[in-house]
């Protein structure tokens, strides 16, 4: 028995599957998470660790799409569900099964605990859509990347659902090159960062730099 609930996002689902929307008004990428308890893994924690959201919609220029009437301004978009392959195993199957025909090009899929199944049954069911998987937590690792010879799944390290948005626009930026500017101007960002940390270090010393 489905509930009432789940039954009216599978038939959304459906429903956009079936629309066959122009590229422009669909999201590149699907974010799922086993539980809303994963959100500030998967999308990065206001006080803590940046992650998927942080990284798409602030470092490279992506919205999150909530209304499919009225896409975004922004060229390339994500959305966010959550998504049980324990708790809502139909949910899963078409989310997995409908992400294709619903203009996805590349799922991102995090779990906890040490059932983490959520990445590993949708990367078998959306295949051969890609999959990043995030192990939500160290002991969720083995079952996200746990795959048996012939169904792959591609996964971070626990937590990193930031490396797994790059990894994402990665994927993108081979049939879009405003996205491989944006991901190099990125990395720019990224050592500049890194040679400005380390002057200051060097130049003031350890204690100093300390300090402030
Ligand atoms: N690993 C899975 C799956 C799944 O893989 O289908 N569904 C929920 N969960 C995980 O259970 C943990 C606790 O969830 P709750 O906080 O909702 O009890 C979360 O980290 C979630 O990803």
């Amino acid at each position: 028995m489905t509930s009432e609930s789940v039954q009216s996002l599978i038939d959304q689902l459906e429903a956009e599957a079936a629309m066959d929307r122009p590229v422009e008004a669909t999201p590149e990428i699907g974010i799922i998470m086993g539980s809303d308890s994963d959100l500030d893994v998967m999308a990065g924690s206001e006080s803590g660790r940046p992650g998927a959201f942080d990284v798409l919609t602030e470092e490279l220029g992506f919205e999150e799409q909530t209304d499919y009437e009225t896409a975004p301004e922004a060229r390339f978009t994500f959305e966010t569900f959550v998504v049980s392959a324990h708790r809502t195993p139909e949910l899963m199957y078409t989310y997995a099964e409908t992400a294709e025909d619903r203009g996805l090009d590349v799922i991102i899929a995090g779990a906890g605990g040490k059932s983490a199944d959520l990445p590993n049954m949708t990367a078998s069911i959306a295949y051969p859509l890609p999959v990043i998987g995030v192990p939500v937590q160290e002991k969720s690792l083995p079952s996200v990347i746990g795959m048996p010879q012939g169904a792959p799944i591609v996964a971070v390290d626990a937590g990193k659902s930031f490396n797994a948005a790059l990894s994402a626009v990665q994927i993108l930026a081979r049939q879009h090159p405003e996205l491989q500017e944006r991901l190099l101007a990125y990395h720019e960002g990224l050592q500049q960062g890194v040679g400005e940390v380390s002057r200051d270090l060097h130049e003031r010393g350890t204690p100093g730099f300390r300090d402030t």
